[in-house]
């Protein structure tokens, strides 16, 4: 991973301490989203990993994770799938309940988001508990598609997502731009 665009991201993330919840130290992103030049970084990076990993969908995790999949599927010349809370997305859907750092919730997929043969890179901002990731992992092989690859703006390594995250992962690489 480059360690110029570890720096320009992290420089463009402010720590927000006790929220949402006391004892939670918040990775806000949005200083680095409305600067011009490191979004615009972030998103060629994506492009380049989901081109290089062979992946023909780009899944989002809602909501931050859409506003980095979005565009990183577009520069990739791949699709966008969203996987949204529950309840959100219209027809039948695949469900997975998850805790993360300081909640819990429910994810789902659309039945038909994926065709056969398509290859999925997983993209979202921050890897904390991993909980988030391991249900869309979990979703996606319901949902009958392969795992290219997971791309996370920052892991929060201390919380121990990357471990949660490896046996269902195997040889699929799970990438962070800044490690924490
Ligand atoms: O590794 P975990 O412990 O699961 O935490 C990581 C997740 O937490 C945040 O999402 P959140 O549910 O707060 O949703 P948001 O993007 O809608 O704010 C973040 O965007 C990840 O999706
Ligand atoms: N500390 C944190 N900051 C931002 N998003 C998160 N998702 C889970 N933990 C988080």
């Amino acid at each position: 991973m480059s360690t110029e665009l570890a720096a320009l991201l992290a420089a463009k993330i402010r720590d927000v301490p006790d929220y949402p919840k006391p004892g939670v130290v918040f990775k806000d992103i949005t200083p680095l989203l409305d600067d011009a030049e490191s979004f615009a970084a972030l998103v060629r990076h994506i492009g380049e990993r989901a081109r290089a990993l062979g992946a023909t969908k780009v899944v989002g995790l809602e909501a931050r994770g859409f506003i980095l999949a979005a565009p990183g599927a577009y520069a990739a010349g791949a699709g966008f799938v969203p996987v949204r809370k529950e309840g959100k997305l219209p027809g039948a859907c695949l469900s997975q309940s998850y805790d993360l750092e300081y909640g819990s919730a429910v994810i789902e997929v659309q039945v038909d988001a994926f065709s056969p043969g398509d290859r999925v890179l997983v993209v979202d901002d921050v890897l904390a508990t991993g909980g988030t990731a391991e249900a869309a992992l979990e979703l996606i092989a319901r949902a009958g598609a392969e795992v290219a690859g997971v791309v996370m703006l920052m892991e929060l390594g201390f919380l121990g997502g990357r471990e949660r995250l490896l046996p269902k992962l195997g040889d699929v690489p799970l990438e962070a731009v800044i490690q924490i």
